[in-house]
């Protein structure tokens, strides 16, 4: 579980995060919408150990992603918003490197490299580099250096931005399958679309804050609405800055 309390962060003047708080249950996925600039980047980076906020907690399982970073990130696996390969490794070499940085050694590494090679159905791409992949290949390769640590959660920032219908398709289905191991999946986007699509819960961000929290039809029913999508600019109070 991701428990996010009274997060306050500013970058000088601008208030990113204002006593932001929320929590993402394990075996679900949790969207957070908001708006360009509602401060979705900058709580996921908190998470993830790489920003501090000046005040308030980011635990992952109960560890505070602040005080213990080392032991908060190997309980996740992180999907960034661009694909950082290194295409001079081969896409066995990438998933290997990352593995290392988690800790793993040895025949657990072997093991789980072929299993998450398995499992993203790159097998043909495995020993190949990764200069000249398509997006959905470089997705593929990026997912599963975000899983080959096993981890308990996933952060996803914007995972469906630059996708094409059929490798959406494919992440979704992806993440069904890692909810449905219990992991705990906490990914932001702007696009209400795949927020309805996906999501078991969902946290509406406005300007550092939760506006809204629930399940899709406790959204509804909050605003009085029967579409999640008119009761997504109904709570944000404007449909600038999200896409349909
Ligand atoms: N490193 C930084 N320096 C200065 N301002 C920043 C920095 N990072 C974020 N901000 C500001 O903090 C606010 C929140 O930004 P953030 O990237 O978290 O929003 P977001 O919800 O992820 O937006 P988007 O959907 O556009 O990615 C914005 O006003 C942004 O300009």
């Amino acid at each position: 579980m991701i428990e996010v309390k009274q997060l306050s962060k500013s970058f000088k003047d601008v208030n990113a995060l204002n006593s932001l708080t929320f929590s993402a249950p394990d075996g679900q996925i949790t969207g957070l919408l908001g708006p360009n600039g509602a401060g979705k980047t900058t709580c996921l980076r908190i998470i993830y150990g790489l920003l501090q906020a000046q005040q308030g907690q980011a635990l992952i399982n109960g560890i505070d992603a602040n005080q213990q970073p080392i032991q908060a990130r190997r309980q996740i696996g992180i999907f960034p918003d661009k694909f950082g390969l290194y295409e001079r490794l081969t896409v066995r070499e990438q998933i290997a490197y990352f593995a290392q940085l988690h800790g793993l050694a040895g025949e657990k590494l072997e093991q789980r490299v072929a299993q998450v090679i398995e499992q993203l159905d790159i097998v043909e791409l495995a020993n190949r580099k990764s200069a000249g992949f398509s997006q959905g290949q470089r997705m593929k390769v990026a997912l599963a250096q975000a899983l080959v640590h096993d981890p308990k959660h996933l952060i996803l920032d914007e995972p469906s931005r630059g996708l094409d219908v059929m490798s959406t398709r494919i992440l979704r289905d992806i993440l069904r399958e890692q909810r449905a191991q219990g992991t705990c999946i906490l990914f932001s986007s702007h696009v209400m679309q795949e927020v309805a699509a996906l999501c078991d819960r969902v946290v509406v961000m406005a300007k550092g804050k939760v506006a809204a929290e629930g399940t899709p039809d406790e959204l509804c029913e909050l605003t009085g609405e029967s579409a999640l999508e008119e009761a997504f600019v109904k709570i944000i109070g404007s449909d600038e800055g999200i896409a349909a």
